[in-house]
């Protein structure tokens, strides 16, 4: 653990009799940060906050707190607190008194005016003024996170672990409440630790995210990191999605390797600077939108068959065939790009280019990760 880690894990494993949830994983986070868990069901990232917080006692390894190590402590009584994704709030409670229950209980015992003075705030910063005499079931569900929210973090926690806090809450109200997460956080200045299966939520919030695989940490990096230089086809098709085809090296040009994919074609790419054995068989991964309409011939184009036209508004989103891959291809166009209607007709021809900048190169052992 670095000095600067206010959550640190060392070696920390869950199994739950003969399976593992949680691989030995090592995990450090700064003091401040916005840190999201993201990946698909099953994948660990819930177990892993649950051993954070405490509601879970680790098979094996160290967590460590501000410094101090709380492997074996209970919830309460370490410096965390949760907003859970069903918001756990009392029905028969005020707002208010939803708000200030953590301050009133025993062990945490903060006199009453201290206690009405910091769920005024809580409720003045999650935006709730006006609404502190109603009870949850007045509420509307944008209005019941916001209570969520304020009683995580009227205790004032170090941490405050976020359980998908956001997916109750429909797409619109989910696009809102992450603006005010962002605003919280920063207001706050204490440290977010979210699980998300929405990479599109993870993304736009965290500062740096942990993609998880089968119990495994696959890869940590700030969204831009993952996005541009995903470490394997897992992490490049998860965050953004990608195109991963098998394809094998016939040669190269300078910074420029050539791979041989489905029935001949050629496609190019500059992120292969060591790969240079021909007849060496990788992964390609293009996403979608890095492709572009081309005219027939280019250097670095693949000629495909449109097999499904999908309308996005101002985009169109291709389903494609190409020669000698079973697996469809997908494109991602601007709506401009392809002219006359009759060229989105699922059996039409379309000529696709992919700058080889564009173009990432896996090792093909890397599938598994
Ligand atoms: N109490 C338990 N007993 C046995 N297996 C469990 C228990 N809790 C979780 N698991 C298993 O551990 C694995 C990881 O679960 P976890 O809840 O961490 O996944 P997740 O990535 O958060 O998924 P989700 O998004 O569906 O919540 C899953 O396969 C799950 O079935």
């Amino acid at each position: 653990m670095t000095s600067k880690s206010i959550v640190a894990l060392e070696g920390v494993a869950k199994t739950y009799g003969a399976f593992t949830a949680l691989h030995p994983t090592d995990l450090a986070i700064a003091e401040g940060e916005f840190v999201t868990l993201l990946g698909p069901s099953g994948c660990g990232k819930t177990t892993t906050l649950r051993l954070i917080g405490g509601f879970e006692q680790a098979s094996a390894g160290r967590i460590s707190i501000s410094g101090q190590d709380v492997t074996e402590r209970a919830p309460y009584h370490r410096p965390v607190n949760t907003v859970f994704q069903d918001y756990a709030l009392f029905p028969n409670m005020s707002v208010s008194d939803n708000i200030g229950y953590g301050l009133s209980v025993k062990s945490n015992n903060v006199p009453k005016a201290e206690r009405a003075k910091r769920v005024g705030e809580a409720v003045t910063l999650v935006g709730l003024e006006g609404m502190a005499h109603r009870r949850p079931g007045e509420l509307s569900g944008g209005q019941r996170q916001r209570v969520a929210m304020a009683r995580a973090i009227v205790r004032r926690p170090r941490v405050l672990l976020l359980d998908e806090p956001l997916s109750a809450l429909d797409v619109k109200l989910r696009e809102g409440m992450q603006v005010e997460l962002k605003r919280l956080h920063r207001e706050l200045g204490i440290t977010f630790l979210m699980v998300t299966h929405d990479q599109t939520e993870a993304l736009a919030l965290s500062d740096r995210i942990v993609v998880m695989n089968q119990g495994r940490i696959s890869q940590i990096g700030s969204p831009i990191e993952l996005y541009d230089n995903p470490a394997n086809p897992y992490v490049a098709d998860f965050i953004g999605g990608a195109n991963l085809v098998p394809a094998e090296l016939i040669g190269r040009d300078g910074d420029t390797a050539a791979f041989r994919i489905g029935n001949g074609m050629v496609v190019r790419s500059r992120r292969a600077t060591a790969m240079r054995e021909p007849g060496r068989r990788i992964t390609l991964g293009i996403r979608p939108e890095r492709f572009v309409a081309a005219t027939s011939g280019a250097t670095n184009s693949l000629e495909c068959v449109i097999r499904e036209s999908l309308f996005h508004g101002d985009r169109l989103r291709l389903e494609l065939g190409l020669d000698g891959i079973t697996m469809p291809l997908f494109a991602e166009l601007p709506r401009t790009a392809v002219s006359s209607p009759s060229g989105v007709e699922p059996g039409s021809h379309i000529t696709l280019l992919v700058d080889p900048d564009d173009v990432m190169v896996f090792n093909a052992k890397e599938d598994q990760e």
